[in-house]
């Protein structure tokens, strides 16, 4: 079994990275994004002679951000049409208006509130990626993101997979599911380390990426085995 990062170890590692440790956010989003998109290429291949759309719930961290940068690599290497639903934009803050302009350079269609819920019921759609909250995630989780966590919880069934971006949206980052409507993962992908929440996922494909790490920083956080499961110019590996 793999070791685990605590959301408060976790916090703590990504301001470390971004201290001493000298990067940007910018740098770690990138990375963190383009291995989300390795693990949707991976696991869920475009199929030939299909538009393969690929719905992106965006919310309003750094999470959503990977999930920005995610979209953007699978509509540049092709195969993928992403679409985004993006319901509280960070205006704030240039490096989510610059990936926004990026994404619109590229095409990619943009949803509202009164059209999410019919988009994710599409044939056409065949895959939907929760990039809503991350490791800063504190339940009880608030509107408007509530009522479709609650919609992807009640229709799971009928609903294209769903592709959890280092954490389930709305699980208790340390403590797994909680409340009556959760998010069921059919693949995560774990950024840094996988947190305690990631054992709930059972027997579901469970991808690694975000290789930034160094051996010092690994030796500190105790996530050396990981590290190690990186070969060669791997981005991203199966655990
Ligand atoms: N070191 C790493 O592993 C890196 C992690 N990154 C990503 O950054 C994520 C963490 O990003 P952030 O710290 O920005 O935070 P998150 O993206 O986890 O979420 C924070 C946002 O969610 C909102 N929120 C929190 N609880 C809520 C609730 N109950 N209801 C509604 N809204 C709620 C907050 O107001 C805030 O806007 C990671 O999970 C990962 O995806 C990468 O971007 C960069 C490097
Ligand atoms: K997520």
């Amino acid at each position: 079994m793999w070791t685990a990062l605590s959301a408060k170890a976790a916090a703590q590692l990504d301001r470390e990275l971004m201290s001493t440790g000298a990067f940007s956010i910018d740098q770690l989003m990138e990375l963190a994004g383009l291995a989300v998109a390795k693990a949707i290429y991976k696991q869920y291949p475009p199929v030939a002679g299909n538009k393969n759309d690929v719905v992106f719930l965006i919310g309003p961290g750094n999470n959503g951000g990977d999930g920005l940068v995610a979209a953007r690599h699978l509509k540049l290497w092709g195969g993928y049409e992403p679409i985004l639903y993006y319901p509280k934009r960070v205006t704030s803050n240039q490096l989510y208006t610059n990936l926004l302009v990026q994404l619109q350079d590229l095409k990619i269609s943009q949803i509202g509130e009164s059209e999410i819920k019919t988009v994710l019921n599409l044939e056409s759609t065949k895959l939907i990626v929760d990039a809503l909250f991350g490791f800063s995630f504190k339940p009880p989780i608030r509107p408007p993101f509530n009522e479709l966590i609650e919609f992807l919880s009640t229709n799971k069934s009928t609903l294209s997979p769903i592709v959890s971006v280092d954490i389930p949206s709305g699980w208790d980052v340390d403590n797994g599911p909680v409340g009556d409507h959760v998010i069921v993962p059919d693949t995560l992908v774990s950024l840094t380390a996988p947190k305690p929440c990631a054992k709930f996922l059972g027997e579901k494909p469970h991808y690694l990426g975000g290789r930034f790490i160094n051996e010092n920083i690994a030796e500190k956080y105790q996530i050396e085995d990981l590290i190690k499961l990186y070969k060669n110019d791997d981005l991203i590996v199966k655990l």
